[in-house]
């Protein structure tokens, strides 16, 4: 496995042969390669569908994540996919592994957190499948939406002449993250440690994240948003990913990307760059996406009147040349499409 990347093995495994003629048929309109599937459920309806795995020790350790947690996020983060096709989250499957000696208060506590999520984002549980397994647990949540015919928005629909938008700040998950790794504190003793609390924003930021649902279903009832994508893998690799789908490049304005204050905080404090983690870091579900520059300001008063922020933080230009950033100086660099990888690291 060492030489395939994640995604080039996504490519190899669905690229056969045996996959041409009967998988690309049967009302699939969007298959593989998006955030999710859309498929024909009616004359004026179609369906999303996606799953997300989250695995202990690769997605979370007892020192990272509370098991309500992990429960919570692994349905946020499968309902962000929804969120990125502009989609309705309506129902869900859940597969959990888990080893022999797993406590039933653990598994309990995973569900609540679990339906916390599914509630608040009005998903319907509706079945699932539980196993033992050797090693750690893992969560397979299964998300079905619902969107309206031609109206998924898609990776591949940017156009030149776009602007580049963000619905919010990115970044503090993976900061986040690296302050609970590097205190290495049971998540059982958070609330006793005085010093945990200092980042409140980022350890909400990785362990509960908010998919983009509202935000999303208003990029497309807008009628302005073109393409659009989830941040799973840090701003710069979805910026990527909508790239090559649209054969488009992308300028991002170094100085328009949003920035918490407590990433500002914290990077400062590490003697880091704030931008790394915003650029690299990953698991922040925000939405990033494209819309007629001359609509934008447009799509911001809407997004301003439903009480939700929209940061534009860059454009859409010529032919495909994948990702750059523009810096304060006005210099163009190119953004490696670098970001989490499950098989490079
Ligand atoms: N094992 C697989 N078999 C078939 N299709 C897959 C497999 N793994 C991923 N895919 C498909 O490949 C595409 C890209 O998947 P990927 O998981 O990178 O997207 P994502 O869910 O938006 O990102 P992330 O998992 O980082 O949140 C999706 O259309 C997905 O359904
Ligand atoms: C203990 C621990 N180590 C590392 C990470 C970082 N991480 C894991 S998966 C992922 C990308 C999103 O996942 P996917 O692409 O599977 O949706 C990221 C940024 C973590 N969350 N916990
Ligand atoms: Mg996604
Ligand atoms: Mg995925
Ligand atoms: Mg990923």
């Amino acid at each position: 496995m060492s030489s395939v990347d994640e995604f080039t093995l996504i490519d190899l495994l669905n690229g056969g042969k045996q996959t041409i003629a009967f998988q690309r048929a049967g009302g699939v309109e969007t298959g593989i390669g998006d955030d999710a599937a859309v498929v024909r459920a009616s004359s004026d309806s179609r369906w999303i569908l996606t799953c997300d795995t989250m695995t202990e020790d690769i997605h979370f350790k007892r020192v990272t994540m509370r098991d309500a947690d992990v429960g919570y996020k692994a349905m946020a983060s499968a309902v962000s996919d929804i969120a990125a096709m502009g989609g309705t989250p309506r129902y869900a499957l859940v597969a959990l592994s888990m080893p022999k000696s797993t406590p039933v208060e653990r598994v309990r506590a995973m569900y609540d957190g679990l339906y916390e999520c599914a509630n608040r984002y009005r998903v319907v549980v509706t079945g699932g499948d539980t196993t033992s397994c050797i090693g750690g647990v893992t969560l397979t949540v299964t998300v079905i939406g619902e969107t309206e015919p031609d109206k998924a928005l898609l990776r591949s629909a940017a156009r030149l002449g776009d602007a580049v938008f963000i619905t919010g700040f990115t970044g503090d998950s993976a900061a986040g993250l690296e302050w609970l790794l590097g205190k290495n504190k049971p998540s059982e003793e958070w609330d006793t440690d005085p010093e945990l609390k200092r980042y409140p924003g980022l350890i909400r930021a990785h362990c509960r994240p908010e998919p983009q649902i509202e935000a999303g279903e208003l990029l497309r009832r807008s009628g302005f948003c073109h393409a659009l994508n989830d941040v799973s893998d840090g701003i710069a690799s979805e910026a990527w990913e909508i790239a090559v789908a649209s054969n488009i490049g992308i300028d991002l304005i170094e100085d328009r990307i949003p920035v918490s204050g407590e990433l500002l905080d914290y990077a400062s404090r590490q003697g880091k760059a704030s931008l790394d983690y915003m650029l690299y870091g990953g698991e922040d579900y925000q939405l990033i996406g494209t819309a007629p520059a001359e609509h934008a300001v447009e799509l911001q008063m809407q997004f301003k009147e439903a009480g939700l922020p929209l940061y534009l933080i860059g454009y859409v230009h010529g032919k495909h040349s994948g990702v750059r950033l523009v810096r304060s100086d006005g210099s163009a660099v190119p953004l490696a499409k670098r970001g989490y990888n499950h098989f490079t690291g």
